[in-house]
């Protein structure tokens, strides 16, 4: 099936007695927007890195591009890109140097210095990454993780911290870069980030699969009236928030 870019099967994975990821199934279509979503602790984290292979599962297969990481772990990273937490920079170290030494390690780049200013952060490249604000660390970070020009990219909660704004511009540029054929795999808490972006979305709890669809087909097998709705009566929290 050369259309899936992602394809990931029956994935376990314990931490010694929690079940954190239970026969977990998806496949993500090239050139989609993919929304994995669940409450905190449902497992979209240990998923990633499962998908990833940064954490070992303990069953399960996962492909990516049809390669799988044990036997093509160099040829996947070229074609991936991960967004590390905002936390994850060292705090010593210029805007510029961090973009130049994350280039240097991809033999093909995008023109980094030109999606900066895409970013809004055109005019940070000689600041010490430390003098950032939280926001521009964030949109930092989801930058980095596009600078080899991947077919797919993992975004873990891509735009906390950010102001409206600056989620606006970062879903702007994520849906151009998606017109220029790239496939998005994202987690996030913001139900309206999931409806201006996400193709198909997949709600997991407790590490299980409850509904995969688009965003317009989950709200209308709920009977809700929006993403927002659906997602807390799937994750069966619909009650609890009915008296607020
Ligand atoms: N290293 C670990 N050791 C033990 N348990 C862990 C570890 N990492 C995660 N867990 C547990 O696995 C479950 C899934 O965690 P995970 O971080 O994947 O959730 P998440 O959906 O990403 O949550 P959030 O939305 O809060 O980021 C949680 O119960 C968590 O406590």
């Amino acid at each position: 099936m050369d259309n899936i870019i992602l394809s990931v099967n029956g994935l376990t994975k314990n931490y010694k007695n929690i079940c954190a990821i239970k026969n977990l199934t998806l496949s993500v279509e090239r050139g989609k927007i993919f929304g994995l979503l669940g409450p905190n602790g449902a497992g979209k984290s240990t998923t990633i890195e499962c998908i990833l292979r940064t954490k070992k599962y303990n069953k399960g297969s996962v492909e990516i591009l049809g390669m799988n990481m044990e036997e093509s772990k160099k040829e996947i990273c070229k074609e991936i890109g991960v967004q590390f937490q905002a936390d994850f920079f060292p705090d010593r170290i210029k805007v510029g140097e961090m973009c130049e030494m994350m280039a240097s390690l991809y033999k093909e780049t995008v023109n980094w210095k030109s999606l900066l200013g895409k970013f809004g952060l055109g005019d940070k490249i000689k600041q010490d990454i430390s003098k950032l604000s939280g926001g521009e660390r964030q949109k930092l970070s989801v930058f980095i993780a596009l600078i080899n020009q991947p077919k797919l990219v993992f975004l873990d909660e891509l735009t906390t911290g950010l102001d409206p704004r600056a989620r606006r511009e970062v879903w702007r540029l994520l849906k151009n870069l998606q017109k220029e054929g790239l496939t998005i795999f994202l987690t996030s808490h913001y139900m309206d980030e999931v409806e201006a972006l996400c193709d198909e979305v997949l709600i997991i709890n407790n590490g299980q699969s409850v509904i995969v669809g688009t965003p317009d087909g989950i709200v209308e097998k709920s009977g809700m009236t929006n993403l927002e709705e659906a997602y807390l009566y799937y994750i069966g929290e619909e009650n609890e928030y009915e008296s607020i």
